[in-house]
């Protein structure tokens, strides 16, 4: 058995900022591990987690203020752990008033936007209490936006928003800078607790990074060591210690999760793998042959392809509320994967295994950490809301942990091809949600078509890897057109392309009048039943991307 190196992490407490998964990436992204874990998380707990090796906290922004009923606390355990914390905002809050400071409540004024935050002079020169500053500057460019000219010491840009402030500090703790309004921006104590009032995850501090840096190396002595190699080492010897020499059946769909997935899991256990691609009748235009194809001039891994389309088909039909489709479409899966199974154990034995490609945002938000509320359920992702109860597998989940950008790197790094790594998510559920209403043979047919020329024409004009995703959704709605001097009756296709780092929030693609115009003329031309397209110009929110 592999013996597992604890891997330095960061634990961000989530006190439900719409800003905490950020934090995580942007400590990932100096190269440390970071998790972020529900606000009650308790320093018990996450000693627990043994194969990490914590060198430090944040403690996140929130909605609540320190004094409304119910507002969630810091475990006193972590605060006196000994370990380097960061507060932002509430957490900062949290910091002052849990170690015997005070905070004011907010008075009316509250700090939103932009301010100018000024280090103190003194506080500069106590090497100790400026390590979060150390060797940050503005460019001049910055200085111009700035209040005033500066002096002799540093400012800098920040983004704030609070009502609530530190006006006590907490025994041994020292004032690090102040803005125009709040005397106490910054607060530290030398054995590494740190408070920011602002906050510097977000890209308009534009120095927030650096601070980041320089908590993750100057005070918590982290050392950048999560790289995609790293990740790839410690995911298989962790698939070895979950599976040993049993069998593993992986969920492939042609998307890059599951790719990558298979791919690390391949690499830990070799031929105990056998991938299954299930046919759900609501592929896109060409995708099963595209998917075997590439998978097996890529990959030497057995792919079985299911050809489930008439039992999904058949158990849609008539189906129109878009969660039972969804609900049907999982456990349809589930029940695929284990009837598969029962067939390859006759040959090879027990298949106790099943991996799918399931990241770390699925997890995120499969969890409540809102501990004031709880989060509304908007759709019920497939592979995760969607799996029924009973389920005879044990899952296999290499990418868990990993976010979108991380899953991509890793694929390129293990050697998937360039065109595999870069393709847009498409959903589990396909095409079925991409329909509006009732889906059958026909409709499916329509929207393979203009789906392909949609894509087709996106790819021809050099815009697809800045789009997160592009699609056609048919809508039930008709509507009169004339062609050929003829009337026409047919359905209105809408056009959906976003932009998006992480699908959480995206923004309608500002596509090219152009390029536009070609797609709906090609689709009106060449699809039987669509005379008229539509683009759909909502961002997420207040829409979702898919229209289901
Ligand atoms: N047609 C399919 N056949 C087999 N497994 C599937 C299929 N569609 C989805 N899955 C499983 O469901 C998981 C989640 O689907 P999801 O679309 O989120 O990921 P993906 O398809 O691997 O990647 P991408 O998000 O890029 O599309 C997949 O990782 C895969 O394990
Ligand atoms: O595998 C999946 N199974 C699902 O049930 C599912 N629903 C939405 N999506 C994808 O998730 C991202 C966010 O989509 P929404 O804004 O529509 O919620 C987008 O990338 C969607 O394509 C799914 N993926
Ligand atoms: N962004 C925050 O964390 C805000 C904290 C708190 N709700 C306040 O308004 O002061
Ligand atoms: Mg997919």
């Amino acid at each position: 058995m592999h013996s597992l190196e604890r891997r330095q992490a960061i634990i961000v407490l989530d006190f439900g900022s719409q800003y905490s998964r950020l934090i995580t990436r942007r400590i990932r992204e100096c190269r440390v591990y970071s998790e972020l874990v529900p606000a009650n998380t308790t320093l018990a707990q996450l000693k627990q987690k043994s194969h990490l090796d914590i060198k430090g906290f944040v403690l996140s922004g929130g909605p609540s203020s320190v004094y409304d009923e119910g507002a969630p606390i810091c475990d006193p355990e972590i605060l006196h752990s000994g370990l380097p914390i960061l507060g932002i905002c509430y957490g900062m809050h949290l910091l002052a008033l849990q170690l015997n400071g005070h905070v004011a409540p907010a008075s009316g004024s509250r700090e939103y936007g932009p301010a100018t935050i000024e280090v103190s002079a003194e506080a500069a020169n106590d090497p100790q209490i400026f390590r979060i500053f150390e060797g940050i500057k503005v460019s001049p460019e910055q200085t111009e936006h700035l209040d005033q000219v500066p002096q002799w010491s540093l400012r800098l840009p920040v983004w704030m928003s609070h009502g609530d402030s530190v006006d006590v500090l907490p025994e041994g703790f020292k004032v690090l800078a102040c803005t125009e309004s709040n005397p106490m921006a910054v607060i530290a104590h030398p054995r590494g607790l740190v408070g920011f009032q602002f906050h510097p995850e977000v890209a308009h501090t534009p120095q927030g990074k650096e601070m980041l840096y320089n908590f993750l190396f100057r005070i918590c002595e982290c050392e950048p060591g999560w790289t995609s190699s790293s990740v790839i080492d410690e995911t298989v010897a962790l698939i070895r210690e979950q599976v040993g020499s049993e069998r593993v059946i992986c969920a492939l769909s042609g998307g890059v999760d599951s790719a990558v997935a298979a791919l690390l899991i391949h690499r830990a256990i070799g031929d105990q793998l056998i991938c299954v691609f299930v046919d759900t009748g609501c592929m896109r235009a060409g995708e099963r042959e595209q998917v075997v194809d590439t998978f097996a001039s890529h990959f030497h891994i057995p792919l079985v392809v299911v050809d489930a389309r008439q039992r999904f088909l058949s158990r849609l039909a008539n189906v129109v509320d878009p969660e039972q489709k969804r609900k049907i479409i999982g456990e349809e899966f589930i029940r695929v994967f284990e009837q598969e199974a029962s067939k390859l154990e006759e040959e090879h034995g027990p298949i106790p295994f099943l991996a799918q490609g399931t990241l770390y945002p699925d997890v995120i938000e499969s969890t409540s950490h809102d501990t004031a509320s709880t989060a509304r359920r908007i759709k019920t992702h497939h592979n995760v809301g969607g799996l029924p109860e009973e389920m005879v597998f044990k899952l296999v989940e290499p990418l868990r942990t990993l976010f979108k950008d991380e899953v991509r790197e890793v694929g390129l790094v293990l050697g998937l091809p360039e065109e595999w790594v870069w393709r847009h998510p498409f959903p589990g559920p396909g095409l079925a949600i991409r329909i509006i209403g009732a889906v059958d043979e026909g409709k499916l047919e329509t929207l393979r078509a203009a789906d392909k020329i949609v894509v087709e024409e996106i790819r021809n004009a050099g815009v697809y890897r800045e789009l997160g995703q592009a699609f056609a959704v048919l809508t039930p709605l008709q509507s009169v057109g004339v062609m050929g001097d003829f009337r026409t009756y047919a359905n209105v296709l809408a056009v959906r392309a976003v932009t998006t780092g992480d699908f959480m929030t995206a923004d309608w693609a500002r596509l090219s009048p152009n390029l536009l115009a070609r797609i709906s003329n090609r689709v009106v031309n060449e699809v039987p039943g669509v005379n008229r397209v539509v683009y759909d110009i909502t961002s997420k929110p207040p829409a979702t991307i898919e229209w289901e």
